[in-house]
């Protein structure tokens, strides 16, 4: 059985080496409805009290509490209505003793009324209780009862997003009711997706003999788009050490990072490895992981790399662990990797090479209430369906030769949907 290779570096070393390589991009300030998802690059404030007025949080009459204290079936107190106040106006008035405001949801509670009763709850005595009627209350009300302080969701000046934190579709909304409008934020990096291969067509044709389509590209893309980057799909480059060095030069000078599949490993026809070399520096060529061994990093001319290998399976995992989390540090983010969690094999299961293995499987539920994880039948690098039909990564760490049904394993979740019970 081979051994690892000495220059083989673990899964967690090889994610380390490549974030040490980028830092957060320059910052450009984003629409309001762009900075979802996004990080924030400054404190944010609001410019007013939001909500900017006490109001009604139900719809009924705006009184004195005092008016009502003694209010009981037994003994009800009656109240004129002077005044309606829709949301969106405002009663300029006063509630004299005896009084009350008839008020809807939001309007802004008249400035010395100090409680709201909802109309659910008050007796109309046959009226309409529309100003001008009469209106019983047969218990009394609490305090600001039905009130929605000024400020209760900020304070003028207040910071209400902090530089560095993530902003999600609430935040998005809570900001536009603090008047921001426009978000500093990290800018996306711009990714050049390489697909290496003599043997590569665009998925537009159909390959003929010897040829397959290249799906490697639109995955990478596709990863890298999920990671808030901006992907750009060059053309397909044949195995041909002088053109790969001209596209991946040529790219280096245009793109934040640059990520090659195919023609990472020892064969014939595998240059991306002497082409990051001869171009600038080259720090690592093959990680201790299965699918993915071939992995290559480097930088040319101050820009990442990364030589993912030829296989499917392996090139998504190596895009999955080590590029991704290296895209999202580019756009500030500090929580860089999935979600992960302890699930019981449902299956006894050997492994014959001793590099770290990421079986493609399912995470279920069990009868018993306790997450049970499923390796997919055909583990083969070759296959994209898999990974499409499966939610995580279940992993067997490096040296462990056999783990057994019932056993708790790490799995890492991938791409996650709402179908997943966690
Ligand atoms: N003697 C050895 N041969 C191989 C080893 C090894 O250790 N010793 N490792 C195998 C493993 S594992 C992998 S992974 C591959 C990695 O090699 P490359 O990065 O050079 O990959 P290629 O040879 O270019 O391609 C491998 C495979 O993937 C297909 N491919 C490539 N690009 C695409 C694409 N864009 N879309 C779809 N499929 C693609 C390609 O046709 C090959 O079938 O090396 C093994 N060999
Ligand atoms: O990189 Mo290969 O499995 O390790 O597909």
């Amino acid at each position: 059985m081979a051994e690892p290779s000495p220059s083989m570096i673990s899964l967690e070393e090889a994610q380390a080496l490549v974030r040490s390589h980028v830092s957060p991009l320059e910052t450009e300030i984003v629409p309001l409805l762009d900075a979802a998802g996004r990080v924030a690059a400054a404190d944010l404030m609001s410019d007013m009290d939001v909500s900017p007025f006490a109001h009604a949080a139900m719809d009924g009459f705006a009184l004195h509490v005092a008016d009502i204290a003694q209010a009981s079936p037994e003994s009800p107190v009656d109240l004129d209505v002077i005044a309606e106040v829709p949301a969106g106006g405002a009663f300029e008035g006063t509630i004299e003793p005896g009084q009350c405001v008839r008020i809807m949801t939001g309007a802004a509670l008249p400035s010395d009324a100090d409680a709201v009763v909802k109309y659910e709850i008050v007796d109309y005595l046959g009226s309409n209780g529309m100003p001008g009627s009469r209106v019983r209350f047969t218990a009394p009300a609490k305090p600001r009862a039905n009130i929605r302080e000024a400020g209760e969701e900020a304070k003028q000046g207040e910071v209400v997003v902090r530089a560095g934190e993530v902003i999600k579709s609430a935040g998005v909304g809570f900001l536009a009711g603090c008047g921001v409008t426009e978000v500093p934020t990290y800018r996306a990096p711009r990714v050049a997706i390489i697909s290496i291969g003599s043997e590569l067509v665009p998925p537009t044709e159909r390959p003929g003999i010897g040829h397959i389509r290249n799906s490697n590209g639109y995955a990478l893309a596709a990863c890298a788009r999920e990671a808030g980057a901006v992907p750009t799909m060059l053309p397909i480059v044949p195995d041909d050490l002088d053109e790969l060095t001209r596209m991946v030069k040529d790219a280096c000078s245009k793109f934040d990072f640059v990520v090659t599949s195919g023609g990472a490993s020892n064969g014939d026809f595998d240059f991306i490895k002497p082409v990051v070399e001869t171009l600038g520096e080259l720090y690592m060529t093959t990680v201790n992981m299965r699918p993915g061994k071939a992995q290559t990093f480097g930088v040319v001319d101050g820009t990442p790399v990364f030589g993912l290998p030829g296989n499917p399976a392996a090139a998504y995992m190596g895009f999955e662990l080590i590029i991704r989390p290296a895209l999202l540090a580019m756009q500030g983010y500090t929580q860089l990797e999935r979600p992960h969690i302890q699930a019981r094999l449902t299956a006894d299961k050997k492994k014959k090479d001793p590099r770290r293995l990421l079986m493609r499987a399912t995470i279920t539920r069990g009868e018993s209430g306790d997450l049970e994880v499923t390796p997919a039948a055909n583990q083969s690098s070759g296959l994209f369906g898999v990974i499409q039909r499966s939610n995580c990564v279940a992993v067997i760490p490096e040296g462990v030769t056999q783990v057994h049904a019932g056993d708790e394993i790490e799995c890492i979740l991938l791409d996650v949907d709402e179908g997943v019970v966690l």
